[in-house]
């Protein structure tokens, strides 16, 4: 077979597959024209049998017609072309499991003349998040802003670079901190978090360094610190911004020496862990406001990596509604109603996902029939329902907001009821529906 840049026959593609079979992960041999010369088991594990010589990896992966970078997204094959050098990036591809996170690798494969002949790809598939409902307890998402942020992860993981995850509360952060310990090298080590918030100066010694037998009264055996328990593994301290600045000193030494006492200590002990920190605040104005010491910020946020709100990944939500449902007692075969999600689709949630869970527990509560409906969702997310229905009522011309038809009458009807003096009878009359019929929709209301 003929193929751009290299000539091939039946059996050295035959041959070829066999090499790649050395290769655990599913890879492929793509030529310069994206068609897929060879491939491995794994590949055809995960990905099918590929028929017939000119499928494309932008068709099996994707399910494209044409390469990923003329559908908009970021195209390793041809960064790989522009640049003559190996390329990684995160794709959502078509697997035997659904959509999945996928971390493509391409390098250029070259004859003695130096000229690419063909590309070798290795897909490493991304254990650490989800992009379709399943089982497990980590991270799921499949919005740009949730691949860009698994993204850094990734690349972060395997290095030992201190991580430092901003966020809105509730974002996910711990969880984000969890599996870039998981995708890191320490991953069989211990993943230890310390709550930073609300410690006080001998509580944050005598906690992450451990102390003495009889350092203090009250100190009645040895103490393992939590430096201690993290040996190996991850060390995460969660909301780092709240840290006074004397214990700011105490940690800023901890970080530059590796080393430590423990409290009533003589010997100064050895720590290992990797460090990974979060936090809510701008710790950049904090180092501005003297709040925050900048020896120290500039210790900790060597990788910062941004987790993004809820609000900046409306496409998530259905996903996180589903996997959420699953994983809350009694939520396994609860849904939501299409009016609630649109609902819950224009509200802002300022506590992000940790507040989806919680607007989720209550509903499966509330929702009797098994399906959460308007009248199971907490006031707040309503009350911005009213503001926006009061602007589509009040503008002539806006489009800005189109309500689905139910959610509409809802909101109609609710507020008729608020402004109506008349009786139902009369409000049935001029709404041109039975008395019961109005019943009907009143009561779902209520
Ligand atoms: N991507 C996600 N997929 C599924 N669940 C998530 C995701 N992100 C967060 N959660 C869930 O949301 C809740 C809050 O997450 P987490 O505690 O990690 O947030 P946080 O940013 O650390 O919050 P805080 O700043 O308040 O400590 C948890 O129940 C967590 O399991």
């Amino acid at each position: 077979m003929a193929v751009k840049g290299l000539d091939l026959t039946a059996t050295s593609l035959a041959e070829m597959s066999s090499i790649l079979d050395v290769i655990k992960e599913p890879a492929t041999l793509l030529s310069l024209d994206y068609r897929i010369l060879a491939y491995n088991q794994a590949y055809q594990a995960i990905y099918g049998e590929i028929q017939g010589a000119d499928k494309t990896c932008y068709q099996v992966s994707h399910g494209y017609s044409v390469p990923c970078d003329q559908a908009g997204e970021s195209c390793p094959l041809k960064r790989c072309q522009e640049t003559g050098q190996k390329q990684r990036v995160l794709h959502l591809h078509n697997t035997d499991q659904g959509q999945e996170h996928v971390d493509v690798e391409l390098t250029p494969v070259r004859n003695s003349e130096n000229d690419v002949i063909c590309y070798l790809e290795i897909m490493h598939l991304v254990k650490e998040a989800r992009a379709t409902p399943g089982e497990g307890a980590g991270m799921v998402g499949r919005s740009a802003a949730f691949s860009r942020m698994l993204e850094m992860l990734r690349r972060a993981a395997p290095s030992t670079i201190t991580v430092l995850l901003l966020g809105e509360s509730g974002t996910g952060k711990e969880l984000a901190a969890r599996a870039l310990h998981d995708a890191s090298l320490r991953s069989r080590g211990p993943f230890v978090t310390v709550e930073c918030s609300g410690l006080t100066e001998s509580l944050f010694e005598s906690e992450l360094f451990g102390h003495e037998r009889g350092a203090f009264t009250g100190a009645v055996g040895r103490k393992k610190g939590l430096i201690e328990a993290a040996r190996g593994g991850t060390l995460f301290l969660d909301e780092i911004g709240e840290i006074p600045l004397p214990q700011q000193v105490k940690l800023l030494r901890l970080i530059e020496t590796g080393t430590y006492r423990t409290v009533g200590g003589i010997e100064p002990m050895h720590a290992d862990f990797r460090l990974v920190c979060a936090t809510h605040r701008n710790l950049k104005r904090q180092v501005e406001e003297g709040l925050f010491r900048q020896d120290l910020y500039y210790r900790i946020s060597a990788f910062p990596i941004d987790l993004p709100s809820l609000r900046e990944r409306p496409e998530d939500l259905p996903l996180l509604i589903d996997v959420l449902l699953k994983r809350i007692a009694g939520g396994d075969s609860v849904q939501i109603t299409e009016s609630a999600l649109s609902v819950l689709k224009r509200y802002a949630f300022p506590g992000n996902i940790r507040e989806l869970r919680n607007i989720l527990e209550r509903g499966v509560l509330l929702a009797d029939d098994g399906r959460i409906d308007l009248q199971h969702l907490p006031k707040e997310c309503l009350v911005m329902e009213e503001d926006v229905q009061v602007s589509v009522f009040n503008s002539q011309d806006s489009i800005e907001h189109i309500l689905p038809l139910d959610v509409f009458e809802q909101r109609y009807l609710n507020h008729l009821v608020k402004v109506f003096k008349g009786d139902n009878k009369q409000l049935a009359d001029q709404l041109g529906i039975s008395e019961r019929t109005l019943y009907r929709k009143l009561s779902r209301l209520k």
